[in-house]
């Protein structure tokens, strides 16, 4: 079977041509974890050469695909496979909670791996997916997200009033900040005034939460490179610790964020926290790179 269709365009004479143009058919799929939605593409069989700029330009939501991003699945000397993640405005981030679930659904369902225990190489260390099969497909997916770090509180001012909010780092950073009500919160105006905050050189991933009953807790995100989105994977980390440091909640929480509920677990005994969620694909397509 053939992948990659590649077209040739000449002007002028075809012994001296005085313009290539090339064409390629990129394969990828559409996947969502709680709704936040990203573009996957297999780099084995469709490498990708200006992954910042395709980023940009599919995930723009009228003349793209529309996503949150692009994510890129590649091959590891480290571990199974290898993940890359691209944020809407064209930015790497180190890692992504909601695209590593969504990655072992594909994994397995394309039949890249039978194995249900994977290891996946990201620019924040070996990710492990523990994939919870159901007649043959992935129904959901934990993944062991590491030892978060660089908590601290911190009182950022943003449209003319302070908010206090707690940091951390499940490998990107993230400023988590509890309210009373979360529906007074203007996500929109106040999300980019923080993500841009001074005190943030790198820029920061913002959480506005609202704890409820029993160990569940209503988030809504602002993320560095792609603004509001659905859901965020170890924004919802960040969140579950954040709100177990400060005491609002005990070690597992279930996050409900605008598109979906991912449980966390910060296990008290190595320090890790488990994410569980489901991942869903929404369609395949091909898209041609000029
Ligand atoms: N949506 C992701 C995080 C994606 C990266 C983030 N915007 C950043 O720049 O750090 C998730 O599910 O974790």
């Amino acid at each position: 079977m053939s992948y990659l269709c590649i077209v040739i365009k000449t002007k002028g004479n075809i012994n001296s041509p005085t313009e290539y143009k090339m064409t390629k058919m990129i394969k990828f799929t559409k996947m969502h974890g709680a709704g936040n939605d990203y573009i996957y593409v297999d780099t084995t069989k469709y490498p990708i050469e200006s992954p910042e700029k395709l980023s940009v330009a599919w995930s723009a939501p009228h003349t793209g695909i529309g996503s949150d991003g692009l994510v890129l699945i590649g091959s590891s000397d480290k571990a199974d496979f290898n993940m890359r993640i691209f944020n809407a405005d064209g930015s790497e981030a180190k890692m992504c909670g909601n695209a590593s679930r969504c990655i072992g659904k594909y994994l397995y369902e394309y039949g890249l791996t039978s194995k249900t225990a994977v290891t996946l190489d990201t620019l924040s260390g070996i990710k492990v997916l523990k994939l919870h099969v159901e007649d043959g497909r992935v129904d959901t997916v934990t993944v062991d997200m590491g030892i978060p770090a660089d908590m601290q509180e911190q009182t950022v001012e943003a449209c003319g009033r302070p908010f206090t909010g707690t940091t951390v780092s499940m490998g990107n950073p993230h400023l988590v900040i509890f309210v009373d009500d979360i529906k007074e919160i203007d996500l929109e105006n106040i999300g980019p005034k923080l993500e841009n905050h001074p005190l943030f050189p790198g820029r920061i991933n913002v959480e506005f939460a609202q704890v409820l009953e029993n160990g569940k807790i209503r988030m809504r995100v602002w993320e560095r490179g792609s603004g509001i989105t659905q859901a965020c994977g170890t924004g919802a980390c960040a969140t579950a610790v954040a709100a177990a440091l400060t005491g609002r909640a005990g070690r597992t929480s279930d996050i409900i964020m605008d598109g979906g509920t991912l449980t966390i677990e910060w296990d008290e005994k190595n320090g890790h926290v488990m994410m569980t969620g489901g991942a869903v694909r929404v369609f395949d397509g091909e898209i041609e790179i000029r």
